[in-house]
């Protein structure tokens, strides 16, 4: 498998808003990049956010190097084959399972063997992306963050066949493109979206059944769990379509989530009820 230390181009499939992100991030690194999108206009649009997205942070001296000098790092193509030169390719297209199966199946044809391909997906199955390729120990889930030159973490999702090499590869190229990174199993929503998508809902029918105001309900939860954004205007944020695909795969793969969960219950029974008896999910002092 391709080590860590021969990185010199990054691919990047995809230009919207996680693949122009990914890209930003890369070049920002020190990487050469292809970012591959299926029309020039989609290309051009990608570029375009990364240069406002640059000099903004160029603005706030955030940055190692001069806004153009890192944006001439990225190239902009249309053309899958200039992926051949990737010493890595992160796919951040569509949440489509068949559109992601056809990219990989591309990818696994085009990229030289032994490179890593990992995919953004928020809630599909890594593994059966990984199908599609006949190098499915080398598929790995990269979980980059929204937007994601502001956000540090990444999460790194282990698919059923996904080789240990590859895994300790995703979490270096992440560290790498300076984020800190945690790992989940490949069930789906992974850590984030698996918590994450219940709240929106659950936000979006609050405000729907009348409980609150749009902005009493994201203010709501601001202020009263110290989280930055409330659920509507985060899923404004992340793109209510994207929400909407990755809720739907949800649903079909687990289910009615909205129950009291029974360990909670449990522990209530035994009187572990957290910080204040000093045992609840950790142990406090
Ligand atoms: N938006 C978020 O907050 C967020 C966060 C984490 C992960 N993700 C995941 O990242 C991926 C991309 O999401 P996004 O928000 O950037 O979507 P987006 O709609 O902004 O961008 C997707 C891009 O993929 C392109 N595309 C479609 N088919 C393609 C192909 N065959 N080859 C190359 N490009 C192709 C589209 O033209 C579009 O430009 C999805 O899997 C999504 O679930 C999104």
């Amino acid at each position: 498998m391709r080590e860590l230390s021969d990185v010199e181009t990054v691919g990047v499939v995809g230009a919207g808003t996680m693949g122009n992100g990914i890209a930003q991030v890369a070049a920002t690194a020190g990487y050469d990049v292809v970012m591959r999108d299926i029309e020039s206009t989609y290309v051009e649009n990608g570029l375009e956010q990364v240069r406002s997205s640059l000099d903004r942070l160029n603005a706030k001296d955030a940055l190692p190097a001069d806004p153009e000098t890192i944006r001439s790092r990225i190239t902009g193509t249309t053309d899958l084959d200039d992926l051949a030169s990737a010493d890595v390719v992160v796919e951040a297209a569509v949440e489509d399972m068949e559109v992601k199966k056809g990219i990989f199946a591309d990818l696994d044809a085009v990229v030289d063997e032994g490179v890593v391909l990992a995919t953004n997906t928020s809630t599909l199955s890594v593994t059966e992306i990984a199908s599609a390729t006949d190098r499915a120990g080398a598929v790995v889930g990269l979980h980059f963050m929204n937007p994601v030159p502001v956000m540090d973490g990444v999460e790194v999702v282990v698919g059923e066949r996904t080789a240990d090499a590859a895994v300790d590869f995703a979490h270096g190229f992440a560290e790498a493109l300076g984020k800190e990174t945690w790992e989940s199993d490949d069930k789906p929503g992974f850590v984030t979206n698996r918590i994450l998508m219940p709240w929106i809902n659950e936000g979006v029918r609050a405000y729907d059944e009348g409980v609150a105001s749009k902005r009493d309900i994201d203010r709501g939860m601001k202020l009263g769990t110290n989280v930055p954004m409330g659920p509507l205007e985060l899923a404004d944020h992340i793109g209510l379509d994207v929400v909407l695909d990755a809720s739907e795969t949800l649903h079909e793969e687990l289910g009615d989530r909205y129950q009291p969960a029974y360990l909670v219950k449990r522990k209530v029974a035994a009187g572990d009820l957290g910080k204040k008896t000093g045992e609840g999910f950790y142990q406090y002092d």
